[in-house]
């Protein structure tokens, strides 16, 4: 049993963050566990408060995991504070976690700031570069490189600027293109292309934690990160497709449990 473990913010809805990440796990038959950096209270409409977890207890939960569980693969989703994002990573480095996927969160799709303003030099000089793959979307491919991202082209400029930053990889993905959502993957060498058909739904709360959480679980599980790029790809497009309608704002994409 591959053991996963997500480091993220609590979604009260259920749709984001920690509950996506725990669902994706669980519907890919993995163990899965949690770190909170923070609850917030957001539903399909829009993050109504938040409350940051004190760093300490951050690191306390870090380190009742790993003192005692073997993990296999690593996501990190929201964390808003500078002095978190410090703690995480001296922590998964003494720690020596391996299979580390970051979604650099910054702005809810309702637009609420999850990461504050100061912890962006943190998350780019420290987060990134323990990443084995980082998943931007493009407008946190934007606000790390600078560049107004438009189209394919500029994907894989910002891809090139990311991979110097120090991740293995860089998926810059595509959801938010006006036409197909092509996700473009960067080694330090070469671009694949990853292209799906736009699924037509209001429900798209979640699906960069859930591809995250994905690709996570196939490099727990041993494939290449091209390859675990290519299954959770496929994860989400069957996750959108899948989704119904919830509350009065943008729904939730939905996770199946194949083997039940
Ligand atoms: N309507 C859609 N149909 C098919 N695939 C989609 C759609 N929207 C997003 N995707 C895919 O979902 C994945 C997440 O991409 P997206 O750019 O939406 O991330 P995100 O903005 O970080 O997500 P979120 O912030 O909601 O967690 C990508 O693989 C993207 O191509
Ligand atoms: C706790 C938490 N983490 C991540 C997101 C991003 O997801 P989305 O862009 O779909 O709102 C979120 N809304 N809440």
């Amino acid at each position: 049993m591959k053991k996963l473990l997500t480091i993220a913010g609590s979604d009260s809805s259920g749709g984001a963050g920690i509950q996506a990440d725990l669902k994706t796990f669980s519907s890919l038959g993995t163990y899965g566990m949690s770190v909170i950096t923070a609850i917030t209270a957001q539903n399909t409409q829009g993050v109504f408060g938040v409350q940051d977890i004190d760093e300490e207890v951050v690191y306390k939960q870090i380190e009742a995991i790993f003192s005692d569980i073997e993990v296999d693969g690593v996501k990190i989703g929201m964390v808003s504070k500078s002095s978190t994002i410090e703690i995480i990573v001296s922590a998964l480095k003494k720690f020596k976690a391996k299979n580390i996927v970051v979604d650099p969160v910054m702005v809810s799709k309702s637009g609420y700031h999850l990461l504050q303003r100061e912890a962006k030099k943190a998350l780019i000089e420290q987060l990134l570069p323990i990443a084995t793959i980082v998943t931007p979307n493009l407008f946190e491919a934007e606000e790390i490189t600078g560049l107004t991202i438009k189209d394919i082209k500029d994907m894989e400029k910002a891809g090139e600027i990311i991979h110097q930053m120090g991740p293995r990889f860089v998926l810059v993905k595509g959801g938010h293109l006006s036409e197909k959502p092509i996700d473009v993957l960067y080694d330090g060498e070469k671009f694949k292309y990853y292209e799906a058909e736009r699924v037509n739904t209001k429900s798209t709360h979640g699906t960069g934690c859930t591809l995250s959480s994905a690709i996570a679980v196939y490099l727990a599980k041993g494939y290449q990160v091209d390859e675990g790029v290519k299954k959770a790809k496929e994860y989400i497009t069957q996750a959108l497709i899948n989704a119904f309608p919830l509350g009065k704002g943008t729904g939730p994409v939905h996770h199946f449990y194949s083997w039940w």
